[in-house]
Formats: structure tokens, sequence, C-alpha cells
């Protein structure tokens, strides 16, 4: 077997040597009014009362037991999947996300859910090749992305049969109308097809994306925004 290359081996060091000072102690997420969690470990349990030492600066803190989060080993740190990560609170999920956040990934799984941040600037996602990228590609072959949600509407339509729905949600702000956008983008250029099905607009989300498919828009009352693309096609496969 080949020896692993430099950066492989001290890769795996850097990940053995986190994983050995994470099982010395026991972690957790302590709630901070000002940053949301922050790490620490408990060095003494009484009366349903954590004395947890503050990884940053070393300050003692009292916490009642209740609100102190399990701490996830690093070996979770930025996984794609939310759902994979062994302690599953509000502190791991937000670390996650920000960790991920942190090296440009905006996207993340959340079982079947993608939860997307949105990034206030134009980041390089959604390029043709991109889109090539995520074409007839399992979820788990790529990144987390909005075009894989797309791709598996797309595929879904044409195993199934059925018209498929995508629900976008969240506050104002948060990101639908790109999302959404990101969405027609992709089915818009994988519609060019050779096998793409004969689609008829009847709402299109913009004017340039009209006649690349069916877009029933519902704005239900209680604010969530759905989009869905309407298939009609005589004999026709992904
Ligand atoms: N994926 C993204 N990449 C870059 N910028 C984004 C992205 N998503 C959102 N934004 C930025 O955030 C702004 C607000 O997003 P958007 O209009 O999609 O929010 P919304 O959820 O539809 O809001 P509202 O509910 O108020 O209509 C956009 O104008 C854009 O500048």
């Amino acid at each position: 077997m080949p020896a692993p290359r430099p950066s492989q081996s001290a890769e795996a060091a850097r990940a053995a040597a986190a994983q050995a000072e994470f099982n010395e102690k026991k972690w957790v997420w302590v709630p901070d009014d000002k940053d949301g969690y922050l790490a620490g470990w408990v060095v003494r349990e009484e009366d349903d009362v954590g004395e947890v030492v503050m990884a940053a600066g070393g300050e003692i803190r009292k916490v009642p037991i209740y609100a102190l989060s399990k701490m996830n080993p690093p070996k979770f740190d930025r996984v794609d999947d939310i759902a994979d990560l062994t302690f599953l609170n509000e502190a791991s999920v937000v670390h996650n996300l920000r960790l991920r956040f942190g090296s440009g990934a905006i996207y993340t799984y959340s079982g079947l859910f993608l939860v997307a941040i949105n990034p206030y600037q134009s980041l390089p996602l959604y390029s043709d090749a991109i889109v090539h990228q995520y074409r007839n590609k399992r979820r788990d072959e790529n990144p987390p992305h909005i075009f894989a949600v797309a791709e598996r509407a797309w595929v879904n339509m044409g195993e199934e049969r059925e018209n498929q729905s995508i629900l976008i949600t969240g506050e104002s702000g948060a990101g639908k109308t790109e999302s959404t956008k990101k969405v027609i983008q992709y089915l818009a250029a994988i519609a060019t097809d050779a096998h793409a099905p004969s689609l008829t607009p009847s709402h299109s989300q913009s004017p340039s994306l009209a006649g690349a498919g069916s877009f029933n828009t519902v704005v239900p009352a209680s604010g969530l925004w759905v989009w869905r693309p309407h298939f009609e096609g005589p004999s026709w496969s992904p």
C-alpha cells in the first residue's frame, strides 16, 4: 500500500490531535447573549448547575445543566448534512452552519431539506459549469446545492410522472426569490436537453425564462412561498 502523501498524513495528525484534545474534556455549548453559543468544558456538576470553563479566555461560568448542549467531536465539523450530527441540538446546528458559511459553503442539507444562508454577495456558484456538475448526479456526489434540489425534482418528475413541488421558505430577505431564480435557472438550462418534455408556460418568474417551462406560483396567506413546476409530456424520460 503506498504511503500517504505528506499533506494527507499532516491532515490525519491534525484530526487525531483535535480528537485527542476533545476526548480529554466534557465539551459543551454555553448559551451566550452576545455570541449565541460559546464553547466550554464542564469541570464540576452540583445541584443541576454546571461549572464551565470557557474555551476562549478561561473564564468560569455557572450554568444550569439543562441550558448546556453537548458538543459533537471535531470529525463532525462542516458535515454536509446536519442530520449526521451525533448530538442534534440548536447549538451544534448553528456551529456547523457558521463553520460552513465561513468557508464559503452557504448550502447545507438537513435530512430532506436544504438550508441556504444568504451571503449578501455574488458567489461563483451558479455558472453553466456548475449546472453541468449537478446534472444527472445523485445528491451525495456533490456538495449541497440548490441545483441538487432542482435536479431531484426534475428526475422525480420523469420517474414518477407526477408534478413536483419545491417549498422555499424563510423570513423576509432570507433569499427565497433568489433561490427560486436559481431553481428556474437550473431547470431552464437542462430543459434545453434533446429529451426534454414539451412544456407550456403558464406563468414565468422572469420574462427571459418564458418558454423554459410551466411555472405555477402559489402564494398562500401564511407567507409561505410555493413554486410548482408543471409537467405535461407525451413520453419522456429525464
Ligand atoms: N444566493 C444568493 N447569492 C447572493 N445574494 C443573495 C442570495 N440570496 C439572496 N441574496 C441577496 O439577498 C437579497 C434578498 O433576497 P431575496 O429577495 O431573495 O429575499 P426574499 O426571501 O425573497 O425576501 P422577501 O420575502 O422580503 O421578498 C437579494 O436581493 C440578494 O441581494
